[in-house]
């Protein structure tokens, strides 16, 4: 029986939408963009699956046959979030969008919150987490007040120095924030973002983030694998991004490459059904950060690991390869960008050279997991099994 091995390459986007300009996004292309500056990248392997080969992209050549079904899909929800992009893979679309705070969030919502955490609120206002860190960070050594910020995104955003306001406790203001932005005020996600240092310009963020996100309006296709008694391996922030919903099985990861080592090790174990990984790197550590030149060596570190990765692979499993939004890193700002998906499909079931066009929906992708494990179709998304089946 197939098994599917599903790797988010969070954020890689492959060109603007044709709605982008109301996202204000203009000309985005995160993979576009990052080749044109950077015109000795090496991703041999992620070309010979196809990416260049994706209709539209012209910023690569053209393979002679490439290995994999290539592709690009669509978003119908109206967001460029993780969240909104990784429920419409499963099958399920956020048709209002979720709660934005452009100007941060309302008195009685940081006045509850303080009286329940007990300390005092600083930032409280959209902010790229590497800098408000820097802007309060002292001041949060000095006083113990709590760092709270938001961005373009649905989220409510915690910093904690770890040393100052221990995890499990910046774990539990979390929690309570998630009680609190529930109904009128619902985000996508509260994040735990804990950080080290000395001082100002010293401040680094941990790898204990920790997501707390909505549990998916409806079921998922992950619901649907894990009904039928199958695995769902979530590794990475999958477990967070879903609620733990429709998942067997979690493990966290360092970064990218822990996230790939996490991957190999659980394709080469016994297990069936679904092993579904994000990659946050791409997003966090370069998208966000605008660090084109981080991001190209990031995919050219993600790149060199897909051999290993097919070779680790049964004859039966089969690789898929998409993102999740754009996070183009030389557009202004530091916020994701709506942007089209690539998608990219191998197995020695797979028929090569395979052009699937310009989906619909980032559904369709789910709808193909869920078709190739023999399992219900959620009620979004069309199945490409049967284009791409030898
Ligand atoms: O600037 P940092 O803290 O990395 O935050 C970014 O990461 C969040 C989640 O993807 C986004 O909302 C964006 O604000
Ligand atoms: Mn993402
Ligand atoms: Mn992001």
């Amino acid at each position: 029986m197939s098994r599917v091995v599903w790797m988010i390459i969070d954020s890689v986007g492959i060109g603007e939408l044709p709605d982008a300009q109301a996202f204000g996004d203009k000309g985005v292309n995160t993979l576009g963009n990052i080749v044109k500056n950077h015109k000795d990248i090496k991703i041999p392997n992620l070309r010979k699956l196809g990416i260049g080969n994706i209709d539209g992209v012209d910023f690569l050549e053209n393979v002679e046959n490439p290995t994999g079904a290539f592709g690009k899909c669509l978003e119908i929800s109206k967001g460029k979030d993780t969240t909104t992009g990784h429920w419409e893979m499963t099958g399920v679309l956020v048709e209002t969008p979720f709660k934005t705070f452009e100007n941060g969030f309302p008195k009685e919502v940081i006045e509850e919150f303080e009286k329940r955490v007990g300390r005092k609120v600083v930032g409280n206002k959209p902010a790229s987490g590497t800098v408000i860190i820097d802007e309060y960070g002292e001041h949060q050594m000095k006083t113990g007040d709590v760092i709270v910020y938001t961005s373009a995104d649905s989220v409510f955003q915690i910093a904690a120095h770890e040393e100052i306001i221990p995890l499990d406790e910046l774990y539990k203001m979390c929690e309570i924030a998630r009680e609190i932005m529930m109904g009128d005020n619902a985000v996508a996600r509260i994040i735990a973002r804990p950080f080290i240092g000395k001082k100002t310009g010293e401040f680094v963020r941990t790898s204990n983030r920790r997501d707390y996100s909505l549990s998916p309006f409806e079921k998922t296709v992950l619901d649907n694998i894990k009904e039928e008694g199958l695995d769902v391996i979530g590794v990475g922030k999958i477990e967070d991004i879903f609620n733990k919903q429709g998942i067997t099985e979690a493990v966290h990861t360092k970064d990218n490459m822990d996230g790939v080592d996490e991957t190999i090790k659980y394709i080469k174990q016994e297990n069936k059904g679904l092993i579904f990984t994000n990659l946050v790197d791409f997003d966090s550590k370069y998208g966000h950060r605008r660090d084109v030149k981080g991001y190209k060596e990031a995919l050219e570190e993600f790149d060199s690991r897909i051999p290993e990765i097919i070779a680790s692979m049964k004859d039966e499993d089969i690789l898929i390869i998409n993102a999740d939004h754009g996070n183009d890193p030389t557009y202004k700002g530091t916020d994701h960008t709506r942007e089209y998906i690539p998608v990219l499909v191998y197995g020695k079931q797979i028929k090569e050279n395979t052009n699937l066009g310009i989906r619909d929906s980032f559904a369709d992708i789910g709808a193909t997991v869920a078709d190739i494990l023999g399992v219900k179709i959620t009620k979004n998304g069309t199945s490409f099994k049967s284009q791409i089946m030898k």
